[in-house]
C-alpha cells in the first residue's frame, strides 16, 4: 500500500516547507517537492499543516489506582489520542511493593496485549527496590525494551521510595543505560498535611490543593536533582508544575547538569481557582495540583528557554461516580483528570495561535523530544525518510468547542467543557494507514503495537 501527500505544510522540530510525502507500507520514502509517485492513495493537504505523530509519555490507561481503575481502557485511550493527533502513549506498569517488576509487566501485558488501536510503550514504576528487584533492571533494560524506569517521591504508605532506594536504583539504571522519571513531591510533608487538614474537617477538594502547597514539589525536585547530579544517572521529572520546581532545575544548569523536564497542558492553561467550586473542583483533583497564574508563565517562558522538554497530559481519567469515592474526604478523590485527546490542539490553540511558542517549538515538545529522550528517534517523533509514517494533516483555522459530549475518551465529562479551540486534527495516519479521517477512526483495536525503545541518553 502506498500514500502520496500532496501539498502540506510539513512541519518538524527544525523545518517548515510545502512540499509532498510518500508513504510505502509503514514508512515514509520520499519528500520533495512535485513528488511524481504512482500512488494507491493521494491525499491533497494543501492549506493544511503536516507534523509528525504525537508522543504522550504520560498516561495512565486501566491502571489500578486508589480503589478503582482510571477509565480509559488500551482501546478506549489509545483511540481518543489518535482523534487528537496523539499516536502514540507511554503508559506506566505500577509494581506492587513485595511483588517482582516482573510480575507487574505481566499483569500489565494482560490488559494491553491485542487491546490497543495506537502504539504504546511502558515505564516501569519501581515502588520497592531491593536485591530482588535490583537484576530486573537489567532484565527490563536488556529484554523487554522498557528503559525508563518511574520513582514517586510521594504517596507514602503506597507506591513511595524514599531516598535510599531511589539512589541504589538510579546507580543500577544509569549502569544498564536507563532514565529515571520522577514525581517529584515530598511525600512526608504532603502526608502530614492531608491528615491535618482532615484531623480539622477540612474534607473538600480545595484541600487537596491546599494539602500540596508548591514548597513541597520545589523541595522534592531540588533533591532530585541533586541524586541525579551524584549518582550520574539521567533524570527526567514528570508534571512539573510550578516556579520553585523549575527553578531547581535552573540552579543545576549551572554547574552544567540537565535534567529533563515535563510539563502537563493543564498545568500551563489551568489554575488554582477551579479549586474554589464546592465539590465540582474535583475533577480538577490530580497530584500535583493546578497552581497560580504565575507557575503558568513561568512554564511557557521554560518551554522557550528549554528548560521545559515536553509537554504531556497525565491522563488518568475517573468518571463523575468515581470522583464521588471522595465526596466527604477529598483525600479519597482519585487522582487525575482526562487529556489525551485535547491535547495537541489545546497546546497548539493556546501556544502556537496565540503566539507563545512557534510551530516548530510545539512539534519538539509534543513529538520530537518525548521520542529522543525515551530512545524512539528517529523511528518515531519526526519526519524524515525510513521514519514510521505517523504523521497528522491538521487544519490550522478550523475553530471548535471541546465537549464530553464530543470527545472520544471513556469519562463523562471534560476537564476543558466548552472551551474554543482554533485548529483541528482532520487525518491521522499511524505507520502508513489512514487512522482517523472525517471524524471516524479507520483502524481496528489490535493495530496497535508495543513498541520497544533504545537505551537512552542525556542528551537531546
Ligand atoms: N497525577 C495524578 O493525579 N494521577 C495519576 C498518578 C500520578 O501521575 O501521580
Ligand atoms: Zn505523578
Ligand atoms: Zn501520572
Amino acid at each position: 500500500m502506498s500514500i502520496l501527500i500532496k501539498n502540506g505544510n510539513i512541519v518538524t522540530a527544525s523545518e517548515n516547507f510545502i512540499g509532498d510525502i510518500f508513504i510505502e507500507g509503514e514508512t515514509i520514502s520520499a519528500i520533495g517537492k512535485n513528488l511524481n509517485y504512482e500512488a494507491d492513495e493521494v491525499i491533497e493537504a494543501s492549506g493544511k499543516l503536516i507534523f509528525p505523530g504525537g508522543i504522550d509519555p504520560h498516561v495512565h490507561l486501566d491502571m489500578p489506582f486508589m480503589g478503582t481503575f482510571s477509565s480509559d481502557s488500551y482501546e478506549t485511550g489509545t483511540r481518543a489520542a489518535l482523534f487528537g493527533g496523539t499516536t502514540m502513549v507511554i503508559d506506566f506498569i505500577l509494581q506492587t511493593q513485595g511483588k517482582s517488576l516482573r510480575s507487574a509487566l505481566e499483569e500489565w501485558k494482560g490488559r494491553s496485549d491485542g487491546n490497543a488501536v495506537g502504539d504504546y510503550s511502558f515505564h516501569m514504576a519501581v515502588t520497592d527496590y531491593n536485591e530482588n528487584t535490583k537484576p530486573e533492571i537489567r532484565e527490563m533494560i536488556e529484554e523487554e525494551g522498557i528503559t525508563s524506569f518511574k520513582t514517586f517521591m510521594a504517596y507514602k504508605g503506597a507506591l513511595m521510595v524514599d531516598d535510599r532506594q531511589m539512589v541504589g536504583l538510579m546507580e543500577e539504571v544509569k549502569q544498564h543505560g536507563g532514565l529515571i522519571n520522577v514525581h517529584a513531591t515530598n511525600g512526608d510533608m504532603i502526608d502530614y498535611l492531608v491528615q491535618k487538614n482532615r484531623n480539622e474537617g477540612n474534607r473538600a477538594p480545595i484541600y487537596h490543593y491546599l494539602s500540596q502547597p508548591e514548597v513541597t514539589e520545589a523541595e522534592a525536585s531540588e533533591r532530585f536533582v541533586d541524586m541525579t547530579n551524584f549518582t550520574g544517572c539521567p533524570g527526567y521529572i514528570v508534571h512539573l508544575t510550578c516556579e520553585g520546581a523549575l527553578n531547581a532545575v535552573r540552579n543545576a544548569t549551572r554547574r552544567n547538569q540537565h535534567v529533563f523536564v515535563e510539563t502537563c497542558i493543564q498545568y500551563l492553561i489551568l489554575d488554582a481557582s477551579l479549586y474554589e467550586q464546592d465539590f465540582e473542583g474535583a475533577k480538577w483533583v490530580m497530584s500535583p495540583p493546578l497552581r497560580e497564574k504565575k507557575d503558568q508563565e513561568t512554564l511557557w517562558a521554560g518551554i522557550n528557554q528549554g528548560l521545559v522538554n515536553v509537554v504531556a497530559t497525565d491522563h488518568c481519567p475517573f468518571f463523575w461516580e468515581q470522583k464521588l469515592m471522595g465526596i466527604d474526604d477529598f483525600s479519597k478523590i482519585p487522582n487525575g483528570h482526562p487529556a489525551v485527546e485535547n491535547r495537541m490542539e489545546l497546546l497548539y490553540s493556546e501556544g502556537v495561535d496565540k503566539g507563545r511558542i512557534t510551530l516548530s517549538k510545539f512539534v519538539e515538545v509534543a513529538c520530537t523530544n518525548p521520542a529522543k529522550i525515551f530512545g524512539m528517534y528517529p523511528k518515531k517523533g519526526t519526519i524524515s525518510i525510513g521514519s514510521d509514517a505517523d504523521l497528522v494533516i491538521f487544519d490550522p483555522n478550523e475553530k471548535h468547542t471541546i465537549s464530553a459530549k464530543t470527545h472520544h475518551m471513556n469519562v463523562d465529562y471534560s476537564g476543558y467543557e466548552g472551551w474554543e479551540v482554533t485548529g483541528k486534527v482532520k487525518t491521522v495516519l499511524l505507520r502508513g494507514k489512514v487512522a482517523i479521517d472525517n471524524n471516524e477512526c479507520l483502524i481496528p483495536k489490535g493495530y496497535g503495537q508495543f513498541i520497544k525503545r533504545s537505551k537512552v541518553s542525556d542528551k537531546i
